[in-house]
């Protein structure tokens, strides 16, 4: 690899930032740090069995210590969490006196059950020096030390890989990430920036989030998201999304006065839905997935939910029409992050995917930033932008008077090339000419499998 590729996949920060942007809001934690300041993730149980990422924002006060619950703990926590809630959860004893100089030394029990070992450091001043701190380290149960194998993004200790995901068992991101990363455990997680987190706070190994789809078009939050967090794009993947109708048992369709989905698949299913004649409003819900578990949690017969056959399955509902996304083609595309990004390569077709603004007055750095790659005949596969949160309006008119402004864009560009290319190399080069802004978001195999349209259309969708 070059060192310019070098510098910008192993060094993200240092060319990304201009004097007219402020830094991310926060960075990926390093593995041994606890996050003192950083809001605390706590997991919730909304059913018995899923442990489910949820982001219940805590002030650092709430907690005993800054250690005690500053991630979310369950079944699927990382042994660093459980290590760094160890460490911190031993109680200082009251104060007992070091005997003649030496380090004192004795067992107890604590109020936990544990038995401790009491150990205070020697007096400072002779033997009727007092008050000196007892810290007390458990006998039994003491702390490991972190290994190499924990720092690892890939579970060498043998464990599978964790993938967060948003949404519950039954969404569409969950087979996302279980085509990503087969036989991966997939972590649930309750909005897309807790699976930013997740990835940041070493809960998880990688999350795999939506950022498009064939009918609905961008999935615009993640877009932000991935901006405002310092995770690297490792992988794409594209999932044919097959929408069903579901029901509770023995519901038809005249009872139906409402639809509730994740808004994408609503808008996926729009036409369908209209057709079919329905008389329901159509309402927004987290995931597709958690719109059945709802439905079927409160046995709401007027309420039907747009979800996958797998949800039907998971949460006991009917499948009152199958097939009812407007096109049988519709295909979602899913981006892998990981706290590292992966080496480009040249032997297999890559895609690059950058941001970047410009604080040049004038319509034509975005035309110039096209040409650099237009000229070396690197194709673009895709284009957004969304409003510079930072800096939103422009000024043109240095007197501030009438309406001389205009809104502020970051551009994001995916382009069929690998950052071990030459000819990107010098497109990225050119374009940072041009911008005040620019940061690669990762480098990345293109998903080339191919996928069958689905063999169910939306003709097909019937009660
Ligand atoms: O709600 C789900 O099941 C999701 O996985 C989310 C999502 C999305 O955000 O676009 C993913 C794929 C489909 O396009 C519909 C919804």
């Amino acid at each position: 690899m070059s060192p310019m590729a070098a510098a910008m996949l192993s060094s993200a920060p240092k060319h990304v930032f201009s004097p007219t942007i402020p830094p991310p809001d926060h960075q990926a934690a390093p593995p041994t740090a606890i996050p003192k300041h950083r809001p605390a993730i706590r997991r919730v149980f909304s059913t018995a069995l899923r442990p489910t990422v949820r982001s219940i924002y805590l002030p650092d006060s709430s907690s005993a210590s800054p250690f005690h619950d500053a991630v979310g703990r369950s079944d699927w926590q990382t042994n660093f969490a459980i290590l760094a809630s160890k460490a911190s959860s031993y109680s200082s004893s009251p104060s007992s006196s070091g005997k003649d100089g030496a380090a004192s030394s004795e067992s107890t029990n604590g109020n936990d059950g544990n038995q401790y070992h009491l150990v205070s450091p020697p007096p400072v001043n002779g033997p009727n020096q007092s008050s000196a701190t007892l810290d007390l380290v458990p006998v039994t149960n003491l702390p490991r030390p972190l290994s190499i194998a924990y720092l690892s993004p890939a579970p060498k200790h043998g464990s599978r890989l964790r993938v967060a995901y948003q949404g519950v068992p039954g969404a569409y991101s969950e087979a996302a990430a279980g085509k990503a990363y087969p036989n991966c455990e997939a972590i649930p997680c309750d909005q897309f920036e807790v699976a930013f987190q997740a990835v940041e706070l070493w809960i998880a190994d990688s999350a795999v989030l939506p950022v498009e789809n064939s009918l609905g078009g961008s999935i615009h939050r993640n877009y932000d998201l991935l901006l405002r967090h310092r995770l690297h794009i490792v992988g794409e993947v594209q999932l044919p999304v097959h929408h069903c109708l579901l029901a509770l048992p023995g519901v038809r369709k005249e009872q139906l006065t409402r639809v509730i989905s994740h808004p994408q698949a609503l808008s996926q299913c729009e036409l369908t839905l209209t057709e079919m004649g329905l008389s329901v409003v159509r309402e927004a819900f987290d995931d597709t997935a958690g719109a059945a578990e709802y439905v079927a949690n409160n046995g709401l017969r007027d309420t039907a939910a747009i979800a996958s056959a797998r949800a039907a399955e998971l949460y006991g509902m009917q499948v009152l029409a199958d097939g009812i996304q407007d096109d049988s083609g519709n295909v979602t595309r899913f981006v892998m992050l990981a706290r590292d990004p992966i080496i480009p390569r040249t032997d297999r077709p890559f895609k690059t995917s950058i941001v970047f603004a410009h604080d040049r007055e004038g319509t034509s750095v975005l035309f110039k930033v096209l040409s650099a790659f237009a000229f070396r005949d690197i194709n673009l596969t895709k284009i957004e932008s969304r409003p510079h949160r930072h800096q939103p309006l422009r000024l043109v008119d240095d007197a501030n008077v009438g309406t001389a402004k205009h809104f502020e864009y970051m551009f994001y560009i995916d382009f069929e090339a690998s950052m071990a290319e030459t000819r990107a190399q010098n497109a990225l080069a050119e374009v940072q000419e041009y911008t005040s802004f620019l940061r690669v978001l990762g480098s990345y195999p293109m998903d080339m499998t191919p996928w069958a349209a689905s063999s169910t259309t939306n003709s097909s969708a019937s009660s």
